[in-house]
């Protein structure tokens, strides 16, 4: 039986889970691919004395490993769009070498470029841990679901927020405290605001987009907002009016183009997104031969997303190939972004206003003359001469409007808060 030869660049969480799947399923391993994985490298900053990697060479620099060690296959865990990694993946693409990465924001950003040095050296680039952790959402897309035109993919992209925002609503806890436990279970970004802010889906949501869609992957282009506003108050408005606040990736043909966007979201609590807690994620996919298709499984930590690397080391030592966006990268067509004013839906908006009579009706001919048509205006307590929240929610109107709408309620004197804005997703 002969050997795969493995490096592996960054050893912390995602690193760790990888090298003791790798001991752990040794056997398994070699038997469904016929070959040794074997770990012939490894470098981080320091060497984990905590992980079985005796024997296994060292180096504190990944560049001088990715340069000089011999090896089949170089797995890039450190992170960050570009400097060391991006360096170590060149590196290692520019000598033939295959990489596997669980590296996102570098796939976001250079994608298209890393598939093609990859196609110019024959070599597989593979990325299933990049997006939605555990679950094989890049093969389903690529493989699974290859014979379909897509109309939409969408979903929770995120395990940090979906476990923010699972635990404020079940517990009542402040943001920044559930946030640190997220972090202490490995599950958030070295930057945590990547999460919160909504990049992290975003850089996802751009991979997914582009193998969907068939383009070139654009970050740019995404329309992102984080989870920051989002309240305890918000939270138990959405359940009283029968939605969960999620944070979404949605990727959709529109005929203005293809619309992608990130935003926290109000979905149904009985939708199967509003249902999917904690660290969970899921993908929605649909196709104009399958239909509708539910991915759900574990989006961060350690051992869902060394399942992942892992899979994409099996195809290699296997010998599958496909191209890396589903397309040979020349033939990814440029995206063309629908602008978000363009985006329908309905709205929630939270007000703090002074309670004393006429307000209701200054923000209902805010609405009228934007031609935004409200649902239900509800306020929450009462406070004569001082402040409370008011909850509003519109049907089905166009985001410019929308906006013109929430401009002409900030500017009403009794309206003391920006405005907070949550957008619908019936689904
Ligand atoms: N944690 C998760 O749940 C998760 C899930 C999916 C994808 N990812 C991605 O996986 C990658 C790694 O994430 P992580 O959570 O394991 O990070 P981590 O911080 O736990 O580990 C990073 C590793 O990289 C090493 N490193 C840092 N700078 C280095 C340098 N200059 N040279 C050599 N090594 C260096 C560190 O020593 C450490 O071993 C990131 O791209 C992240 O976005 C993480
Ligand atoms: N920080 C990311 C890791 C998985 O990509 C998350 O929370 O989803
Ligand atoms: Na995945």
């Amino acid at each position: 039986m002969d050997d795969l030869k493995i490096a592996i660049a960054g050893l912390g969480t995602v690193g760790g889970g990888t090298v003791t799947l790798l001991r752990q399923h040794a056997d398994l391993l070699a038997a469904r691919t016929g070959r040794r994985l074997r770990l012939v490298a490894c470098a981080a900053l320091a060497k984990p004395a905590n992980l079985p990697l005796d024997g296994v060479p060292f180096f504190s620099d990944a560049r001088v490993m990715a340069r000089d060690a011999d090896y089949d296959v170089l797995v890039e865990l450190i992170g960050g769009a570009n400097g060391i990694a991006l360096d170590v993946v060149t590196a290692a693409l520019q000598r033939g070498k295959n990489v596997v990465t669980a590296n996102k924001a570098m796939v976001a950003h250079h994608g298209r470029a890393l598939a093609e040095l990859a196609e110019q050296s024959d070599a597989t680039f593979g990325f299933e841990a990049a997006v939605a952790g555990g679950i094989p959402v890049i093969k389903a897309l690529r493989e699974g679901l290859a014979a379909n035109r897509l109309s939409q993919v969408y979903g929770i992209l995120n395990g940090t927020c979906n476990y923010i925002l699972t635990t404020m609503r079940e517990t009542g806890r402040e943001f920044g405290d559930v946030l640190a436990e997220a972090q202490s279970l490995g599950y958030a970004e070295a930057d945590p605001s990547f999460d919160i802010d909504g990049i992290d889906t975003a850089h996802k949501l751009a991979i997914l987009t582009s193998l969907a869609f068939g383009t070139v992957v654009d970050f740019s282009k995404v329309h992102v907002e984080g989870i920051r506003h989002v309240s305890a108050f918000d939270i138990r408005a959405a359940e009283e009016l029968g939605y969960r606040i999620k944070l979404l990736g949605i990727a959709r043909r529109t005929d203005g183009g293809i619309e992608q966007r990130v935003h926290p979201c109000m979905v149904p609590i009985r939708s199967s997104i509003g249902c999917v807690e904690g660290v969970f994620n899921a993908v929605v996919a649909e196709g104009d031969f399958v239909g509708r298709t539910l991915f759900e499984g574990r989006g961060a930590g350690a051992t869902p997303t060394a399942s992942a690397v892992v899979s994409d080391i099996l195809d290699i030592a296997a010998g599958r190939r496909t191209p890396t966006f589903g397309l040979p990268a020349k033939l990814l067509a440029p995206l063309k972004a629908a602008a978000i004013e363009d985006h329908r839906g309905a709205f929630y908006i939270r007000l703090t206003v002074l309670d004393r009579p006429g307000v209701f009706a200054d923000i209902a001919a805010a609405l009228r003359d934007e031609e935004v048509s409200m649902e239900a205006i509800i306020q929450r307590g009462r406070a004569p001469g001082e402040t409370v929240p008011v909850v509003l929610t519109v049907h089905d109107t166009l985001e410019r409007a929308m906006m013109r709408a929430i401009e002409r309620i900030a500017a009403i004197e009794a309206v003391v808060e920006p405005p907070h804005l949550i957008r619908i997703e019936a689904f």
